[in-house]
């Protein structure tokens, strides 16, 4: 059946859900386009079905598609940053990667190739699915794009500077110790936001602080409150390129269940997106969703948090790719 989409400023947005109910249709991320379907993207919206990087419950391997059903409700305007952000950049679905499932060195590998040659325009790339294995290959490709060491904001429950699980340094749970020690992230303006859980020992905390990173608690969002933990991520980052990676565990289990390493005591889904607007301006030149596990979701809590994160971080980069002239007319 014909695709009844709407047009904006010369850009095909979403499917228009008052033509063709939003139910209705194989999904893209939000019912937007294809990369096939537009001449250009400014933003690029990829899957990466990857999960043999975890720890204990697989299944983040289908946390792409996931996102991109529980999406199809999401509307063009979003009122919380009063843009329109499919209207101010061609933002674009442009697929899933394809990786193997049975060798985690060539699967990162082609994660950074991937994403190298996905940018290779100019666009931003919002990675959606995967466990946090592959945050090391999307921040090679984010830094050898900035021509720098890019800052970072790490929203998860956890660290993540493991040193190596069973004596293997590529996993989920090492990707930002693998990342400082090859130079790739700016360790003045990297920083965890929603960290809590038990810990392996005290020398996690000890080698994390020693890698550079400043550490935001799940407690700490609750006792200071948003607008408090916003001025302290903002000061640290400044204007520096900024490369956003969200664990969607960093959420309460309450708010989402279907992740493979749940933790109690996490953020809630509006404390996240209003720490995310907060962000509005800073210079975002890239961001991940990972760590959705469907199968241990229910009614789409997980999958409708994580399509709302991806909806704000789009809408950040969106705005600023627009303020500096950056989208291609
Ligand atoms: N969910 C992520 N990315 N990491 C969790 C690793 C926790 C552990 O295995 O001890
Ligand atoms: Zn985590
Ligand atoms: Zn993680």
């Amino acid at each position: 059946m014909k695709e009844i989409r709407i047009e904006e400023n010369g850009r095909l947005g979403p499917i228009n859900a008052a033509e063709i109910p939003r139910y209705a249709g194989g999904g893209t991320y939000a019912r937007l386009p294809r990369l096939d379907q537009v001449e250009q993207a400014d933003i690029k919206i990829v899957g990466v079905p990857f999960d043999t990087g975890v720890s204990y419950r697989p299944g983040a391997r289908f946390g792409a598609n996931h996102v991109r059903e529980s999406s199809r409700l999401i509307r063009p305007y979003n009122p919380a940053t009063d843009t329109s952000p499919f209207a101010q950049s061609q933002v674009a679905d442009a697929g899933d990667m394809a990786v193997n499932p049975f060798n985690i060195n060539e699967a990162i590998e082609t994660i950074e190739h991937n994403a190298l040659e996905l940018t290779s325009d100019g666009s931003t790339l919002v990675t959606v699915g995967g466990d946090h294995t592959i945050a090391l290959p999307l921040l090679r490709a984010a830094s050898q794009r900035a021509g720098a060491p890019v800052a970072m904001l790490h929203f998860d429950a956890h660290l993540d500077t493991w040193d190596t699980y069973f004596g293997a340094e590529y996993t989920h749970g090492t990707p930002f110790r693998r990342a400082v020690e090859e130079g790739i992230l700016d360790t003045e303006a990297i920083c965890h936001v929603g960290t809590r859980g038990p810990l392996y020992g005290k020398k996690d905390l000890e080698d994390d602080k020693r890698f550079g990173f400043g550490i935001v608690t799940s407690s700490d969002v609750y006792y200071q409150g948003v607008r408090e933990i916003v001025d302290k991520l903002r000061d640290r980052i400044g204007n520096r390129p900024l490369y956003i990676s969200v664990d969607i565990d960093v959420l309460d289990p309450a708010h989402a269940p279907g992740t493979g390493t749940p933790e109690a005591g996490g953020i809630t889904s509006r404390e996240l997106l209003e720490i995310l607007r907060g962000l509005r301006g800073l210079n975002i030149v890239g961001a991940d969703i990972v760590e959705v596990a469907p199968a241990y979701d229910h009614a789409e809590l997980t999958g409708v948090a994580a399509s709302h994160v991806t909806y704000d971080l789009i809408s950040l980069i969106s705005d600023f790719r627009a303020s500096k002239g950056m989208n291609a007319s």
